[in-house]
């Protein structure tokens, strides 16, 4: 299946390690130019742009930007168009540091707001500000494909991670409503729901006891690897996807059924 993807240029957040690393083989492996946004690991990013650049041919640019900061944000849009000269995909990928562990996470009347602003700034708030600065550079090529990381906890929140859960459920709506707005330049917005994807630095510490009924509750019997979770992204940045916008595709080997 020819995705159509070569040439593109996708930006994917917090894209140095775990899911948003194997986002940047994957859209590279088709041809795609990558930026590579990091927050802090400048050599992580480095060596994996060097790897996708000596492997695929493409082009590869890491950038360190703070997503939730507006002025980096700015600064991170600037640099791609003056390398790149366009912006065709985007994946809203980088989480403010959270670590799926059930066994820590806190009870309803324990959360406090902090602990709600920390993950709406982290998921909804450097969602909205690279959107927000990349829509005037994709709106008039009559392309354009934008992706928001949510969770299948949305659907099924056995673990009841009040604060992520609420910010991912969140960015659900605001890419619906982006959806309805960016039809019109033949942009789509979509998000993908991952359940448990290991080992990433987020997931590390999920306890085997969980991983256990996590794997015992799927039909496809295990846990998902980063690699599980690109193809959908691919396909929602192909032309196969050009009728695609406003959904969330839930990628968690049949454990939420919807
Ligand atoms: N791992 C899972 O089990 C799982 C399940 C469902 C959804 N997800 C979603 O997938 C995405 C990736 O998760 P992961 O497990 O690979 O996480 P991860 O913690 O391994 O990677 C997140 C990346 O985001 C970067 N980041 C954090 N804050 C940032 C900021 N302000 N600006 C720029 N970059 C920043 C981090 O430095 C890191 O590179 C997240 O949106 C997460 O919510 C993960």
């Amino acid at each position: 299946m020819n995705l159509s993807l070569a040439g593109r240029v996708c930006m994917i957040t917090g894209s140095s390690r775990g899911i948003g690393a194997a986002f940047a083989e994957s859209f590279a492996s088709e041809g795609c130019h990558i930026v590579i946004n990091y927050l802090k690991n400048a050599e992580k990013a480095e060596i994996l742009a060097d790897k996708l650049q000596k492997e695929y041919g493409v082009d590869c640019l890491p950038i360190q930007a703070d997503v939730t900061n507006e002025n980096d944000v700015k600064r991170l849009i600037s640099m791609v168009i003056e390398e790149f000269d366009r912006i065709d995909i985007v994946v809203n990928n980088a989480l403010h540091s959270y670590l799926f562990d059930p066994t820590e996470r806190k009870w309803a009347w324990e959360v406090e707001w902090e602990d709600y602003q920390k993950q709406i700034d982290g998921s909804l708030k450097g969602t909205y500000l690279l959107n927000k600065y990349a829509i005037p550079h994709m709106k008039d090529m009559n392309f354009g494909r934008i992706i928001n990381m949510t969770t299948n906890l949305l659907y099924r929140p056995i673990v009841p991670y009040h604060d992520y859960n609420t910010a991912k459920g969140a960015v659900m709506t605001y890419s619906q409503n982006l959806a309805a707005d960016l039809g019109r330049f033949g942009i789509t917005v979509n998000c993908i729901a991952p359940g448990l994807v290991y080992p990433t630095e987020a997931s590390k510490r999920t306890k085997e006891e969980v991983k256990s009924v996590i794997v015992a509750e799927t039909p496809l019997g295990r846990i998902a690897r980063p690699e599980d979770v690109t193809g959908t992204a691919l396909y929602l940045a192909s032309n196969w996807a050009r009728f695609v916008t406003g959904q969330t595709i839930i990628v968690d080997g049949g454990y939420t059924m919807k």
